[in-house]
């Protein structure tokens, strides 16, 4: 059986980094990753600008006199060419435009708001209340590098920078099927003998975060017939086809039976991971499948721990790849597991707690968590000891 690693390592070997790129409107930029490095064309501000309500004066006539005659006025949005005059200020508002010879603004708190002349009772420095073209952002400095997931602050600058179209890498296609006799979407009656199926909702919304494009998302029968023709078409569409069930032993799990029948290229059967050890990949036609276990927590946990690092492949971004972060365990007690095991638990601050059920059959207690700890081959995890977790998205 193959670990962790190396099941990433044979996963990311078999995704090609995405070289296509699209053009999407700032407004539904967020969750994209960035296609190219972004450099500013231009300087933010692209003009010395007043950050005071007040008087533009320069500061060495304070020196002179605090008497000076005002002798024009500039709102925000406005440019005047105005020359400098010794002795002279410039009426300004917070945002307006400072002309040259004018190097400090003072307040109007600190004058006695005069109009045609004015009071200045406070003897300002140079560049006071005044900000710098490029204060923000110089043009030709890198902003962003590619590979760059979009959020909120990102768009707050890409506007600020004048852009209304972000160039993103095309986004990885994945279909989703859950496999499974029992099955019943959400909405439907429930009877005996049957459960809703809730992995396919988990991972769709994860997805989603990331404007990866969700091609179906399918409950399908135990039979081969209609698994194998729902994961062809799958395949026709979507780079990744991500299943659920079916992949252990029992006489109706039927992906072994699939691989054996459709696959091009069997990756692996099981891996040393707990839960979710019989998860599978393989090939077919020119997309991946990776059928992660039925149990919903043994599924999320194959799909944190494999589907990331392709994600991080394919859209060339390190951004997604689990990074482990240390914590000590507050709470809790795990024995030694001899295949690697990945751990519900809360983290807040450097704590991290764990919950009391493990079992891969239960998602209820996932309320209360945030992260997985990852729990090393035959070690225990107690109290005070230091442990590895990688943060849930
Ligand atoms: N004799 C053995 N039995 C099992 C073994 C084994 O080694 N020998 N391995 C166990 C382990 S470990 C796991 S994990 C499961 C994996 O089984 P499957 O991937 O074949 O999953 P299913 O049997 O289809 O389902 C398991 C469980 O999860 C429920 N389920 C399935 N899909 C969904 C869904 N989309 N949403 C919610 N719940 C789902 C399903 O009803 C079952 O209760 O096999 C063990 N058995
Ligand atoms: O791998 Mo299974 O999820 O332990 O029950």
């Amino acid at each position: 059986m193959i670990n962790v690693i190396e099941a990433i390592k044979i996963l990311k070997d078999n995704i090609k980094t995405q070289t296509e790129f699209l053009d999407v409107s700032l407004l539904n930029s967020e969750g994209y990753v960035l296609a190219k490095d972004l450099y500013s064309e231009i300087n933010v501000p692209e003009f010395p600008k007043s950050a005071m309500d007040g008087y533009a004066v320069n500061y060495k006539d304070l020196e002179n006199t605090r008497k000076f005659k005002v002798i024009d006025e500039i709102y925000a949005g406005q440019f005047k060419d105005i020359e400098y005059k010794p002795n002279t200020a410039i009426r300004v508002m917070t945002g307006s435009f400072i002309p040259k010879g004018y190097n400090c603004v003072v307040k109007q708190e600190d004058t006695d708001y005069g109009v045609e002349y004015v009071s200045i009772n406070k003897k300002e420095k140079e560049y006071s209340n005044y900000c710098h073209i490029g204060e923000d952002i110089k043009k030709g400095d890198l902003i962003l590098k590619a590979g760059t997931i979009i959020s909120t602050i990102h768009l707050g600058v890409f506007a600020s920078l004048g852009l209304n179209m972000i160039k993103v890498v095309k986004p990885l296609s994945v279909s989703l099927i859950s496999t499974g006799s029992e099955l019943l979407y959400p909405g439907e009656k429930l009877e005996n003998g049957k459960i809703y199926c809730s992995t396919l909702f988990t991972i769709n919304s994860y997805l989603k975060k990331f404007n990866i494009k969700v091609n179906n998302i399918k409950i399908v029968k135990d039979n081969l017939f209609d698994i194998s023709e729902s994961v062809e078409k799958a395949s026709q569409e979507s780079d990744i086809i991500i299943t659920t069930g079916g992949v252990s032993v029992g006489k109706y799990d039927l992906i072994p039976e699939l691989y054996n029948k459709i696959s091009n290229n069997i990756l692996f059967k099981k891996v040393a991971m707990k839960p979710g050890t019989p998860v599978s990949a393989a090939l077919i036609n020119d997309s991946i499948i990776i059928s992660l276990s039925g149990n919903p927590f043994a599924a999320l946990a194959n799909f944190q721990v494999l589907f990331w690092p392709i994600a991080s492949k394919y859209y060339n971004s390190e951004e997604f790849n689990n990074i482990e972060h240390e914590k000590i365990v507050k709470k809790g007690y795990l024995k030694p597991s001899k295949l690697q095991r990945y751990v519900r638990a809360r983290y807040y601050n450097e704590y991290v707690e764990l919950e009391d059920i493990h079992s891969s059959s239960v998602i209820s207690n996932l309320l209360n968590c945030n992260c997985l700890i990852v729990q090393k081959p035959d070690t225990e995890i107690k109290e005070g000891d230091k442990v590895k977790v990688i943060y849930l998205p």
